[in-house]
C-alpha cells in the first residue's frame, strides 16, 4: 500500500495549552480511516493543520509525496485533498447544483467540464432530484451530502470529513454511511472525524484514537474498543 497523508510528530499549542501534541499518523491510499476522541481531544486542531487552515508549531505533514504543512487550503486543493466544515456552510442562495459547480470549478478544465462533474456527484450523492433547490432550503441531512459534494467535487484523492454525521437521525446516518463507502469504492480515501461511534465503526478500517491531544490507541474498529486506555477517557462520556 501507498501512503497518501502522513503526518509526523504534529504540534500544535494555543497560549499555555497544547492542543495537539506530537501526533503521528498515516493514512494509506484506498482506506477510510477515523479519528475519534472525546470533546477538547484535538481532533478539530489536528483536521486543521492536515487541511491548511493552520500551520503546526513542530513536526511535518506530508501529501501524495510531498511535504504540505503550512500550504494554503486552496494549494492543497489543487493537489487533491479537500475538506468539509464541521458547521455546513453552502451559499444559501444559490441552488444545490450551483453549489457543486463551484466545488468542480477548483480543478475542472472549463465550465462544462465542471457542470458534468457536479452532476456526477450530485447522483453519488443522492441529491441530483435537489438540484434546483437552493442550498438554504434543503433539511440538514441534504446539507450534509452537499457539504460532501461541493469537496468531491473537487475531485480529491483524499476527502476530509469533519463530523458529516452530527445531529442526523440513525437512518440518515445509515444512508451517508452507505454513500461514502461508495465513494470510497470509486478511488478516493477518506480521513474523517466523528462522535457518532456507530457509523465510525461501520466505517472505518483503522481508528486513531485522541485524549487531551495525544494519541492513546490506533488500531481496528475491535482493536481500540477493547483498548482500557479508551474505555477509560469514554467513561461517562460516550458508549462505544
Ligand atoms: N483557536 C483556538 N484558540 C485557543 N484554544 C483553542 C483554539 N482551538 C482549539 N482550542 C483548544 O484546543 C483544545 C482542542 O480543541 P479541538 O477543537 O481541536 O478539539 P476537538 O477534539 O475537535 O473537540 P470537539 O469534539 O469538541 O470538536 C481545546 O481545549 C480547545 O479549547
Amino acid at each position: 500500500m501507498t501512503t497518501l497523508l502522513d503526518v509526523r510528530g504534529v504540534t500544535k499549542r494555543f497560549r499555555g495549552l497544547t492542543a495537539v501534541d506530537a501526533v503521528s499518523l498515516s493514512v494509506e491510499e484506498g482506506e477510510i480511516f477515523a479519528v475519534i476522541g472525546p470533546n477538547g481531544a484535538g481532533k478539530t486542531t489536528l483536521f486543521n493543520m492536515i487541511a491548511g487552515a493552520m500551520a503546526p508549531d513542530a513536526g511535518s505533514i506530508t501529501f501524495a509525496g510531498e511535504r504540505a504543512d503550512g500550504l494554503p487550503p486552496h494549494e492543497l486543493c489543487r493537489r487533491g485533498l479537500a475538506r468539509t466544515f464541521q458547521i455546513v456552510r453552502p451559499f444559501p442562495e444559490l441552488t444545490v447544483m450551483e453549489n457543486a459547480t463551484i466545488g468542480a470549478m477548483m480543478r475542472a478544465p472549463d465550465m462544462d467540464a465542471a457542470r458534468v462533474k457536479a452532476g456526477e456527484v450530485l447522483r453519488q450523492l443522492d441529491l441530483w432530484d435537489r438540484r434546483d433547490a437552493r442550498a438554504k432550503s434543503l433539511t440538514l441531512p441534504d446539507r450534509k451530502r452537499l457539504e460532501c459534494a461541493r469537496a468531491l467535487a473537487t475531485g480529491p484523492r483524499l476527502l476530509l470529513l469533519d463530523e458529516v454525521m452530527a445531529g442526523l437521525r440513525p437512518t440518515e446516518v445509515d444512508r451517508i454511511v452507505a454513500i461514502l463507502r461508495e465513494v470510497n469504492r470509486s478511488g478516493v480515501t477518506i480521513l474523517l472525524i466523528e462522535h457518532v461511534m456507530r457509523a465510525t465503526m461501520a466505517l472505518a478500517g483503522r481508528i486513531h484514537v485522541l485524549h487531551h491531544g495525544a494519541t492513546i490507541a490506533e488500531g481496528t474498529p475491535e482493536e481500540v474498543t477493547r483498548h482500557p486506555k479508551v474505555l477509560e477517557s469514554y467513561l461517562g462520556a460516550e458508549a462505544l
